[in-house]
């Protein structure tokens, strides 16, 4: 579904890359925590995928296509294909729950008799029925979350991109926004998820792909925010060289 080879991204004016030589596929329907420091690249990454920035190297492909090689003109469809949900959850402040999450539609044309049907049920999904002429202000940091998530899966996107979406919470209504995503998850939507949650990862038990200075670093299957300790039992971790090894001349 997401398919990086050997890709590097260089910002202008900047001498040290912000992603170097990157591997990555995600199949069709997984769920990938993207962990690393500050400044490690993860949304770059995800930037990537979007098609908001293009690498300096390498290929990104999304659903098998060169998103570098789309016209200009077939990028808005290939982001009809993904939703977006930010730390900053992003709403429109001066419309309702409602008009947010409609809002999504209307842009790409869909009609009002298939907004009236579709956005609340997906605002039931999400737990939000009965909020949907609320404004944002009048809604907890969670809820808000809750609408940008509902926004974002509202056309039913095949990928989901999730750029720190509890970043912003405190861990019980973190864990509500988690559950929330793995319930998309489980209808098949791909998800990706930059993170600095190291409570969510480690309980979720998810592939965990690290970065750490442009590199992947780690490519685990069940992993958690950090590298687990060895005890000798076999691991499901993927052997990485690490950066030092790996001939990296910036
Ligand atoms: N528009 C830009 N122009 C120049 N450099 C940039 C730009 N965006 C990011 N960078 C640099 O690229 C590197 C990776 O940044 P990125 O935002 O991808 O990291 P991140 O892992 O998402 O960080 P955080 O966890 O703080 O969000 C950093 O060194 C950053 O300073």
């Amino acid at each position: 579904m997401i398919r990086f080879e050997s890709v590097s991204k260089t910002y202008p004016r900047s001498r040290r890359p912000a992603l170097h030589r990157v591997n990555l596929d995600v199949e069709r329907g997984e769920f990938v925590f993207l962990v690393g420091a500050s400044g490690s690249g993860k949304s770059t990454l995800l930037r990537l995928v979007l098609r908001e920035d293009v690498a300096t190297r390498g290929h990104v492909y999304v659903a098998g296509r060169d998103v570098a090689r789309l016209s200009s003109w077939k990028v808005p469809h290939l982001r009809r294909q993904m939703g977006v949900v930010f730390q900053d959850f992003r709403l429109l402040p001066s419309k309702t729950v409602f008009e947010n999450v409609a809002f999504a539609l209307q842009v790409i044309g869909k009609s009002r008799h298939h907004i009236a049907q579709v956005v609340p049920e997906t605002l039931e999904l999400v737990g939000l029925a009965g909020k949907e002429r609320r404004l944002p202000h009048e809604l907890s940091g969670g809820e808000q979350q809750r609408v940008a998530v509902a926004r974002a899966f509202v056309n039913r996107p095949a990928i989901l991109l999730a750029d720190e979406p509890t970043g912003n919470l405190d861990p019980a209504t973190s864990e509500g926004i988690m559950k929330l995503l793995e319930r998309i998850n489980r209808t098949g939507t791909t998800i990706v998820m930059a993170t600095h949650d190291h409570g969510l990862v480690d309980a979720s038990k998810k592939r965990v792909v690290e970065l750490e200075g442009g590199l992947v670093v780690r490519d685990e299957v069940a992993g958690g925010y950090g590298l687990a300790p060895v005890t000798g039992m076999v691991s499901a971790q993927v052997p990485v060289v690490p950066p030092a090894q790996q001939g990296v001349a910036w």
